[in-house]
C-alpha cells in the first residue's frame, strides 16, 4: 500500500493513497471524471511501477504535474494552479449573486460539487432566518421577494425607480448576514460558497473582499425569453413549491433587478457572466478563480 505523508499545524501524518481523492483533485483542473479516475489508476501504477511506497504530497503533486504534462499541458497548469490555491493563507469564499432565477442556485451546487466544498448557503436562507427574528412591523422590506419588495416601503415620491429602491432595502439588511456567514467562515477557514439575489457588488464590505479570498460572481440572462424559460423549468420540478405565477406575474421587476445587478457589477470587481450553458458558465468560473486566486495571497 503506497502512503502519502503530509504535515498539518507541524505535525506530521501520513494516509494510505486514494485514487478518489487523486481523481477529484484532477477534475477541479477540468479533467473529465472519468478520464480522471483513469489517470488516478495509471498514477497509483507508475508509483507501484517505481516502487514507492511512501510519498509526500509535494512530491505526489509534481509527480502528476509530470504525468498531466504528456497528457495535457492545460491541464497540467490548471491542476498546479488550483495546487497553489490550496496552499492559499485562508479559506476561499465564493459570492454568486445574480436575479431571480438566472441560475444562481444550480450553478454554485455545480460549482461546489466539482471543487469538492461542502459549505453551500442561500441568501434566500438568509432572509428566511431574519423573517423568523425580525418582525414585519420592524423589517417589513424582508418579509417580500427581492422583486416586490418596493410595495412594502416607504417610497420618496423622487425616487428614481422603486422596485430598485425596494430591491436595494432588502439587500442592506439581508447583507449583514452574508457578511456575517463570509466573516464565520474565515474564522473557521472553512471555504464556502454564499449564492443569492442579495449577493449585490458594492453591498458586500469592500475591506473583506481586499483581505480575504472572496471572489464575486454575477450570474445574468440577457436573453429575456430565456431568463423567462427558467422559470418554468424550476417550477415544472415536483418538488419546488413556489408559484411560477408570481415569477411571471413580476418579471419585469425581475429584469430591473438584473439591471441594477448588473450596473452594480459593472462599477466593481466582480466577474459577469451570461448563463446561459452550464458546462460553459462552470469552466468559465473555475478559470476566474484559477486565474484571480492561482497565486497565493
Ligand atoms: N446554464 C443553465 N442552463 C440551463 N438551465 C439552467 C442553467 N442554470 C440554471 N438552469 C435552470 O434554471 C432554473 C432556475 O435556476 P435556479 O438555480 O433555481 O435559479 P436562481 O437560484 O438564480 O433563482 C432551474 O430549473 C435550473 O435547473
Ligand atoms: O426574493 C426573491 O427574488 C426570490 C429569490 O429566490 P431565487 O428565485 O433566486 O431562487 O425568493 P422568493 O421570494 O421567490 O422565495
Amino acid at each position: 500500500m503506497i502512503m502519502v505523508k503530509g504535515k498539518v499545524d507541524g505535525k506530521e501524518y501520513q494516509e494510505p493513497f486514494s485514487k478518489g481523492i487523486l481523481a477529484r483533485s484532477l477534475t477541479t483542473a477540468d479533467m473529465g471524471s472519468k478520464k480522471a479516475y483513469e489517470a488516478a489508476t495509471e498514477i497509483e501504477l507508475k508509483l507501484i511501477e517505481n516502487n514507492i511506497n511512501v510519498i509526500s504530497i509535494t512530491e505526489l503533486s509534481e509527480f502528476v504535474a509530470d504525468y498531466l504534462r504528456n497528457e495535457d499541458p492545460a491541464i497540467a497548469e490548471k491542476y498546479l494552479k488550483w495546487r497553489t490555491l490550496r496552499k492559499a493563507n485562508g479559506p476561499l469564499i465564493i459570492l454568486i449573486g445574480g436575479a431571480s432565477g438566472v441560475g444562481t442556485s444550480s450553478m454554485a451546487f455545480e460549482l461546489a460539487n466539482r471543487l469538492g466544498l461542502k459549505n453551500l448557503i442561500s441568501t434566500d436562507m438568509i432572509r428566511e432566518v431574519m423573517r423568523k427574528i425580525v418582525s414585519k412591523d420592524l423589517s417589513p422590506v424582508i418579509h417580500k421577494s427581492s422583486f416586490n419588495a418596493y410595495e412594502s416601503i416607504r417610497i420618496p415620491k423622487l425616487a428614481s425607480n422603486p422596485v430598485v429602491e425596494g430591491f436595494r432595502n432588502q439587500v442592506e439588511v439581508v447583507s449583514v448576514g452574508v457578511e456575517a456567514i463570509i466573516e464565520r467562515s474565515i474564522k473557521e477557514g472553512i471555504s464556502t460558497i454564499i449564492e443569492g439575489v442579495h449577493i449585490v457588488p458594492g453591498f458586500i464590505n469592500e475591506e473583506l473582499i481586499e483581505k480575504y479570498n472572496i471572489v464575486v460572481f454575477t450570474l445574468t440572462i440577457s436573453d429575456p425569453e430565456i431568463h423567462k424559460s427558467r422559470f418554468y423549468s424550476r417550477c415544472r420540478q415536483p418538488w419546488v413549491k413556489r408559484s411560477l405565477q408570481s415569477y411571471l406575474d413580476n418579471f419585469n421587476s425581475i429584469r430591473e433587478t438584473q439591471d441594477f445587478i448588473v450596473n452594480q457589477a459593472k462599477l466593481s470587481d466582480s466577474y459577469i457572466i451570461d448563463n446561459v450553458d452550464v458546462t460553459t458558465t462552470i469552466d468559465m468560473m473555475m478559470n476566474d478563480i484559477i486565474d484571480k486566486y492561482g497565486g497565493i495571497k
